[in-house]
């Protein structure tokens, strides 16, 4: 099991835990729009580390965009293997392919 399926099982188990003692389950008693909100915060200052701040600050605003990120798919019941899965899709299609897919879409 690597880093974020275990980040993952913590935040699924926090999520009933008491918000007085947990961020995750505090979170998620503020509801998906806070924690969407939390997480269009996390790109923005990882955007700004990316590029005026230190490699230690990049790193920082990375990993709390990611738990961020992982905590708003929860919310949305939405697994982190889904995404995984959607991403080895992609990876099977080549950029041309991908790119007419997307057009005929639109
Ligand atoms: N990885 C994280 C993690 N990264 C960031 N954060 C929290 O995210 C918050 C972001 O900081 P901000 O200053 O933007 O937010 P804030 O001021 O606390 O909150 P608001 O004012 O926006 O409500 C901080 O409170 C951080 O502690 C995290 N909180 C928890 N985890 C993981 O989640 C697990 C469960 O945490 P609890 O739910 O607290 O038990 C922990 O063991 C960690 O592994």
């Amino acid at each position: 099991m690597d880093t974020l399926q275990r980040l993952e099982q913590v935040i699924a188990e926090r999520r009933s835990a008491s918000p007085d003692s947990s961020y995750v389950a505090k979170l998620n008693a503020k509801g998906i729009e806070k924690i969407a909100q939390k997480l269009g915060e996390e790109a923005t200052e990882t955007v700004i580390a990316s590029l005026s701040g230190s490699r230690e600050e990049v790193v920082g605003e990375s990993a709390d965009l990611l738990f961020h990120l992982l905590v708003l798919l929860q919310a949305r019941r939405i697994t982190l293997e889904e995404v995984m899965a959607e991403l080895d899709r992609r990876e099977g299609v080549s950029g041309l392919d991908e790119k007419a897919s997307r057009s005929a879409k639109e």
